[in-house]
């Protein structure tokens, strides 16, 4: 498989604190990879250490075929770091100039390229204001335009959506699906569950600085049930019994909902309340959305509140 990211047992340590442990990544070539967790697990860690700016503690990773730090990848990377922060004095075509020299850009190229991001950010006409008079918004936009200007085989996106309203979301999306349909590889973190829903082709989990799963949109969900249950009478001998029959289980007053891998494990759930003495009332099985599969991985083994 042609890939754009491979990354073996990457670990990046800040003095003794875990910031990533072990990653093993496999990105295959134009995709979009959506790369989630909760805050503070270690996805920022990750993609800087992939571009450059932190160095690796031990492990290997190539991006686009070779080691990390080669000259030739680095020009063909973009980035949109989380918190974008640009010299406000400057107009967005002067932004655009100052990091089109950054990335060696020839006086030709760049009257060519810095138009085409302009306009596929959505910023045309605005171009000459000052990036101290953009809202948040039109300062992410820029952001993205910065990423865009070396027309990168490789995009790397943290948070690309957090300042926009839900047009500005949809704007990006599609601009997104557009550069994979061009063949380009996109890494995104985002905790905007649904849009990585509407987009991504994979994804992969990290909790504590940790790989826990990594699929297709459609491997994770299949690997994943959800059920509902309403039932009575549930007895600590009965929670027991669930609990040992399912990856992850929260109980509130009569209604369980669980999570197992297969489908052969629903009747045994129902078994365990009735054996117990309880009562079923209603029994659903229920498709995982990306933010249910989120919150049962963020919780596992956490054993908080009602959760097992
Ligand atoms: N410069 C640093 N020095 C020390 N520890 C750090 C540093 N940067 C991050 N960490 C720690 O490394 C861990 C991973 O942080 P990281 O910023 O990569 O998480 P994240 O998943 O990107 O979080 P968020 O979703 O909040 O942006 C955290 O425990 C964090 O406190």
């Amino acid at each position: 498989m042609d890939l754009a990211i491979e990354t073996i047992n990457l670990t990046k340590h800040y003095g003794n604190k875990v910031g990533c442990a072990e990653i093993c990544l496999r990105v295959p070539r134009g995709q979009i990879f959506g790369f989630l967790g909760p805050n503070g697990a270690g996805k920022s860690t990750l993609v800087k250490t992939l571009i450059g700016l932190l160095f690796p503690t031990s492990g290997e990773a190539r991006l686009l075929g070779k080691p990390l730090g080669d000259i030739g990848v680095r020009r063909k990377i973009g980035f949109l770091p989380e918190n974008f922060r640009y010299h406000d004095w400057l107009t967005c075509s002067q932004l655009l100039d100052f990091h089109a020299s950054l990335y060696g850009m020839s006086n030709a190229e760049k009257k060519r390229r810095i138009p085409q991001v302009i306009k596929q950010v959505g910023l045309s006409g605005r171009e000459s204001q000052k990036i101290r008079t953009y809202s948040k918004g039109m300062q992410q936009r820029a952001g993205l335009a910065c990423a865009l200007l070396p027309d990168p085989d490789l995009l790397f996106l943290d948070e690309p959506t957090s300042a926009l309203d839900p047009l500005g979301r949809r704007d990006v999306r599609e601009l997104l699906v557009e550069l994979r349909a061009g063949g380009k590889t996109i890494f995104l973190n985002s905790h905007l569950l649904s849009e990585v829903e509407m987009i991504c082709d994979m994804v992969a989990f990290i909790r504590q600085g940790k790989v826990i799963r990594q699929g297709t949109l459609d491997e994770l969900r299949s690997a994943e049930i959800n059920v509902e249950m309403r039932c009575e009478g549930l007895t600590e001998q009965i929670r027991d019994a669930l609990a040992g029959l399912t990856l992850s289980m929260y109980i509130e007053g009569g209604t369980v909902l669980a999570t197992v891998s297969k489908d052969e494990d629903i009747p045994l759930l129902a078994d365990a309340v009735i054996r117990g003495g309880g009562r079923l009332y209603e029994l659903n099985r229920k498709r995982s959305s990306l933010e249910e599969m989120f919150i049962s991985m963020a919780q596992e083994e956490t054993n908080n509140d009602g959760y097992y």
